[in-house]
């Protein structure tokens, strides 16, 4: 699913109007018939509701909401701010004399000074005070209003964005000045601010709601920012032909593993296999031994020279991909032998872990990466390397430029994980779940990930395919061993089932 800017649904919304002849007052009925209809679903009449509504048209679809409620059997307070007297939209003002015309008597216009009611934690807010429109970060009496709601303990039901919130970047913004939400429900497309952890509790739980924008401008107007959803990965993930043999999906090389963690290499493997590379051979330590081919007897085992840690990295046997990180250490000989391999393969790495660590203490290997290759790092390994951040929208826009610049994929994991490429596009993966925040839970991604690239997909599509087919595998991996109880291991085994649900 697209993710546009506020000036392209803008664009959209003025198609779907000027030559589809869709009437505004017709999209704001559907918005308010959503809202309401939530509203009444989950609520009942008795319950004390207050609107606030804005001068715009966010304003006309909380007044809407007002009088649908009204006919629904709730009484709500509502609330319309209209300065001077003159500052409705035209929508607006319609919606208001629609309402009056019904002859309630609780609207509340504040032309010059705010009483506002008191709002405790049994009250429904509709939040409809501004939406795409924001101009620029609340001040003075809106900026006291939201904070007023936010801190009432009231839920808070916003239309489109919590009001004070932009939809795309937020970095004037301070977070204590916008509408807290319970539920954020957005008008025909989710709002990238949506995917960024700092905006979570501005945002809430959000949901989408379809009014039927024009499908052709939604088509022909271009964006950098998608959803990935599980329709988008079926339609890479090819069928299996059925005279094929295991030539055909690739020979995988994962360095990983070493003295006290090869957990990290049967992990990643078990990711691999699981998600059908044809041969997988693990170069490990030589003390992993017992464990790789204990756990993963599937796997072909490469010893290192030394016992506890890898020293040697060359690429061989012309494998088709190599994943490079999960459980090596930081020590000097690891250190070396992925300087060497970073400087020599030609092909896409898919580089995780500690090897993240390592170039974060030799950044220069940067410049060396072969492009097309996929970094897999954490929030935490992403700032080690590029900088501290100190909010995920600053992270996501430096990935964003050290993506171009350095010709690489980003996978910057996280709730949802966003996959950063080149030409500036960024896809936020839609499965997962907090289950997966355990020790091990990346490293399978990474086998994935390198799996898929053996198989043959391109960086694009194995990185995009593979974070999603990952967060399948958790919610799967959740379902039968709970939020507390999944482990990385339960993951792994959870992909070949995710692949088989995606694919069905
Ligand atoms: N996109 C769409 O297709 C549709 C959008 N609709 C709704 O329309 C909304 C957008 O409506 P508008 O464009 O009228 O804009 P808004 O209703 O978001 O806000 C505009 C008003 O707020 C004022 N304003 C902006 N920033 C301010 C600030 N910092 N302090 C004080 N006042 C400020 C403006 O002067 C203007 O009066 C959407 O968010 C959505 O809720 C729906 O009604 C119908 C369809
Ligand atoms: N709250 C969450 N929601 C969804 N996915 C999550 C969440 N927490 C972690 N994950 C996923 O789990 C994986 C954790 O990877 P990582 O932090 O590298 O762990 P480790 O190094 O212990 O294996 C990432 O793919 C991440 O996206
Ligand atoms: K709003």
């Amino acid at each position: 699913m697209k993710i546009f800017s506020t000036e392209n649904i803008r664009k959209i919304d003025r198609v779907t109007i000027e030559e589809e002849g869709v009437s505004s007052q017709e999209l704001i009925r559907r918005v308010a018939e959503a809202v309401t209809s939530e509203i009444v679903a989950h609520w009942s009449p008795s319950t004390p509701v207050v609107i606030f509504a804005g001068s715009g048209n966010n304003g006309a679809d909380a007044l809407v909401v007002g009088r649908m409620l009204l006919e629904a059997g709730f009484y709500p307070r509502i609330l319309l701010f209209n300065f001077h007297g003159d500052s409705l939209s035209r929508d607006c003002r319609q919606a208001k004399h629609d309402l009056l015309a019904t002859g309630y008597q609780g609207l509340v216009e504040i032309i010059d000074r705010a009483e506002l009611p008191t709002l405790t934690p049994e009250h429904l807010v509709v939040d409809g005070l501004f939406g795409s429109g924001l101009r620029e970060p609340l001040e003075g009496g809106f900026m006291m209003l939201a904070r007023v709601i936010s801190e009432s303990g009231a839920t808070v039901i916003s239309i489109d964005v919590p009001s004070g919130m932009f939809g795309d970047w937020n970095a004037r913004v301070i977070g204590r000045n916008v509408v807290h939400a319970n539920l954020t429900i957005a008008v025909q497309f989710p709002r990238l601010a949506f995917f960024l952890s700092d905006n979570a509790d501005l945002v809430g739980r959000w949901k989408v709601i379809d009014i039927g924008l024009s499908e052709r401008a939604i088509l022909n107007t271009p964006t950098k920012y998608f959803y990935v959803e599980r329709d988008e990965v079926s339609a890479v993930l090819k069928s299996r032909k059925p005279f094929s043999s295991k030539a055909d999906y690739g020979h995988a090389l994962l360095f990983s593993g070493c003295y006290g963690m090869t957990g990290a290499a049967v992990m990643a493997a078990r990711g691999a296999l699981r998600s059908g590379v044809g041969k997988l051979t693990v170069h490990s330590a030589r003390a992993a031994f017992p464990v790789l081919q204990g756990q993963v007897p599937e796997a072909l085992f490469s010893p290192d020279r030394q016992d506890y840690v890898i020293s040697d990295m060359s690429a061989r046997f012309n494998c088709s991909a190599i994943g490079v990180g999960p459980g090596i250490g930081t020590n000097d000989a690891t250190r070396g032998a992925l300087e060497t391999l970073i400087k020599s393969y030609k092909r896409p790495l898919v580089i995780d872990a500690d090897a993240l660590n390592a170039i974060a203490q030799n950044q220069s290997l940067l410049d060396h990466i072969a492009p097309g290759s996929i970094l897999t790092p954490h929030a935490g390994e992403f700032d080690r390397i590029f900088g501290a951040q100190t909010s995920a929208e600053g992270r996501l826009l430096k990935a964003i430029e050290v993506s171009h610049r350095y010709k690489i994929l980003i996978v910057l994991k996280g709730h949802y994980t966003a996959t950063v490429r080149p030409d500036g596009k960024v896809f936020f993966n839609s499965s997962g779940t907090p289950a997966m925040a355990t020790a091990g839970s990346g490293d399978v991604l990474t086998g994935i990930i390198t799996s898929l690239l053996a198989q043959g997909y391109k960086p694009e599509s194995a990185s995009v395919a593979g974070v999603y087919i990952h967060g399948l595998a958790g919610e799967i991996a959740a379902d039968t061993h709970g939020e507390y109880g999944t482990t990385g291991m339960d993951i792994a085994d959870a992909v070949g089932r995710a692949i088989k649900v995606i694919m069905e």
